[in-house]
Formats: structure tokens, C-alpha cells, sequence
């Protein structure tokens, strides 16, 4: 029997709704949702039953697309005020990654000079496909840029899950290691299980499984030991918000690994489309970072394991300082520091 190899995707656009992969239930059951309303896709990306932070972005541009295709109305200021309530509504359901604001400023940008309601429905859902269209060209030349750094047949660490899933299609952070299959490469890929939401081992091994990549799960806390002892050569993580200087938002356990790479001497690299850029904050001590349930601590599979009333910190994100960042891989190129003057010149040009 042939090893049929496919790369997987959690996104597809049919004409009244926006059906979903729900990463909720991965790996061991393969749900599709079909969204419509806007408290479908609210919920959707709240629960992460989508997340990733392109993939974020873009469910929120269709929600807004599909769901105000229905308001009857002929007024346009009428629409519009609508638009920017329903924005709103969908831009408060999670706080770190930029790609959700950069997508829904990016409908409100396509429909400024509209003349008519039906120019605006129209405009709204042609500006939702082309962002999603164009995140897979985005990430595929992410996964080109990448292979050009990673050596065939070496140890790669990565953590959560930036993958296929979290965007149209390749991912940012797994899109070389997608591709590298393609093109018959070897990586073995050391994957964290990405405590407390496990997208590591529930995710990242399921999707590099299906595409035909080594991948071996270890424990957060197995990060150094294994670095040192399977000899791993880089480490590649995505990202939810890059600042001018450089600073990364990205995964709880991600700032951990690249001050290991910096211990260990080996390089750590961002992976992140332009629109994950947030050029507005000079620093990355000014990104929102979310803050989950205290029972994804508390609680595994609905099993209480801390006492009652335990007190939790449940971060999602955390912030790496640029210092630490060896280079970040974009659709344009990779970008190395001095990053503030770097970005400056590659990304501002968006
Ligand atoms: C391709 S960006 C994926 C990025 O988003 C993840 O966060 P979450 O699973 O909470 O949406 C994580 O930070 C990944 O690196």
C-alpha cells in the first residue's frame, strides 16, 4: 500500500459559511464545523477551535464577509456602522495576535470608497478570499526561505503548533518542513507538547505525520536535555506579533527555548508573514498578552488534578526579546538585525 501523504488545512470558504477543521477535537477525531453567524466564528476562535494567528485573521475576515452578506439594509451608513459594531465584536475575542486586527483593518480599508451596500457585500467577500488566497503564496514562500537554512537530515526543535493548520495552508514555522518533504529532505523535528493547550503534541505531530515528516514529541520541560543529547541544530518557532525592534510574541515556553539556543549556541529563528508585524509598538513590552482559563492548568480532560481553589497564572504568550532572535523568516526574505533598521526597510513597504 502506498504512504499517501497529504498537507493538511482547517480552512474552506463555501458560499454561505466558512466550514472549519476543529482543532479542538485533533488528532483523534477529524470534525468539520460549518460557521454562519457571527457568534459561530466568535466562539469558534475563542475555544480555538480555530486559532493561529493568520488563521485567526482570516476566519474573522469571512465571519465579517459572510455574516453581513445577510444584513438587510439598502442605507450605507447603516452598513457600515454595522460592520464596524460586528468588527468590533470579533477584534475582542483574542488580544495577542496582530493578524486579527491587520485583517479586519484590511476589510474596512477595501470597502472606504463603496458608493452602494451591494458594492460593500461584494467588495467585503472578495477581500476575505483574496487574504486567504494569499496567505498560501505568503507561506509556501515562508517554507522556501526556511529550507534555505535548515540543513537536510538535521535535529530541528519547534513549539505549539505553527503549522498548516494555523494558517491557509504550510503554516509559517512547519511551512520548510512541509516542503522539505515535498522535495524528499529529512528532517527530524523534535516537537514540544506545548503545555497547557498541548497543540504540540496534539497538532504539530498529527500534521507532520500526515505530510510524511519524522517528528518525536517531548515534554516542555525535555526541551534542554534533548537539545543537547539528540544533537538539535536550530530551533523554529512562529509568531503572533512582531515589534519594530524585533521583540516576538509567540507561544507560552517560546522566549524558554531561545535562551536555551542562546546557552547552547545554535540558532533560533521566528518564523511570521508581513501581517503579523506590528510596527505601531516600538518594544514587546507593550503586546497584550492573553490570559486563559485557569482550568486548561487545573483541569486535564475535565479531571480536576490541582486542589480546589488553587491560585493559576495561565499565560498564552510570551514575549522574546530580538537579542535572542538569530534571524526572522518572511515571505520577503529573511530578516536579521539590526532588526529595528531591517524591518523598517523590508516590512513598512508591506
Ligand atoms: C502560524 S502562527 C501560530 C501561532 O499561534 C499560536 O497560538 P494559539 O495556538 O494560541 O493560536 C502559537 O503562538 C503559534 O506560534
Amino acid at each position: 500500500m502506498t504512504n499517501t501523504t497529504t498537507i493538511p488545512t482547517s480552512l474552506n470558504f463555501r458560499d454561505d459559511c466558512l466550514e472549519i477543521l476543529n482543532q479542538q477535537k485533533l488528532p483523534h477525531e477529524i470534525e468539520n464545523l460549518k460557521l454562519s453567524s457571527l457568534n459561530e466564528f466568535y466562539d469558534a476562535i475563542v475555544t480555538l477551535k480555530v486559532r493561529g494567528a493568520p488563521a485567526i485573521g482570516i476566519t474573522a475576515a469571512y465571519g465579517l464577509a459572510i455574516t453581513l452578506n445577510h444584513y438587510q439594509t439598502e442605507n450605507l451608513d447603516e452598513f457600515i456602522l454595522k460592520f464596524r459594531e460586528d468588527k468590533e465584536y470579533l477584534f475582542s475575542s483574542r488580544p495577542t495576535a496582530v493578524n486579527l486586527g491587520w485583517a479586519l483593518n484590511s476589510l474596512e480599508k477595501a470597502i472606504e470608497n463603496v458608493q452602494s451596500v451591494n458594492e460593500a457585500k461584494t467588495t467585503l467577500l472578495h477581500t476575505a478570499i483574496q487574504l486567504h488566497t494569499e496567505d498560501e503564496v505568503i507561506c509556501r514562500q515562508i517554507g522556501e526561505h526556511g529550507l534555505e537554512l535548515l540543513k537536510d537530515k538535521s535535529a530541528i526543535m519547534t513549539i505549539c503548533n505553527a503549522g498548516s493548520i494555523a494558517t491557509s495552508k504550510y503554516g509559517t514555522a512547519l511551512a520548510p518542513f512541509h516542503l522539505g518533504s515535498e522535495k524528499g529532505k529529512n528532517f527530524h523535528v523534535y516537537a514540544c507538547e506545548t503545555r497547557p493547550v498541548l497543540q504540540g503534541s496534539r497538532l504539530t505531530t498529527w500534521e507532520l505525520q500526515q505530510s510524511g515528516v519524522n517528528v518525536t514529541l517531548i515534554a516542555d520541560s525535555m526541551a534542554a536535555h534533548t537539545i543537547k543529547e539528540k544533537k538539535v541544530e536550530a530551533v523554529i518557532t512562529g509568531a503572533d506579533r512582531i515589534t519594530a525592534n524585533g521583540d516576538t510574541a509567540n507561544k507560552i515556553g517560546t522566549s524558554m527555548l531561545a535562551i536555551l539556543c542562546r546557552y547552547f549556541k545554535i540558532p533560533f529563528y521566528v518564523a511570521a508573514p508581513s501581517s503579523t508585524f506590528d510596527l505601531t509598538l516600538p518594544a514587546g513590552t507593550s503586546i497584550p498578552i492573553e490570559e486563559r482559563a485557569p482550568e486548561e492548568l487545573t483541569e486535564l480532560n475535565g479531571h480536576k488534578v490541582a486542589p480546589q481553589g488553587t491560585q493559576v497564572y495561565n499565560p498564552a504568550f510570551d514575549v522574546t526579546p530580538h537579542e535572542l532572535i538569530t534571524g526572522i523568516i518572511t515571505e520577503k526574505g529573511v530578516i536579521y538585525p539590526s532588526y529595528e533598521e531591517n524591518i523598517a526597510s523590508m516590512i513598512s513597504g508591506k
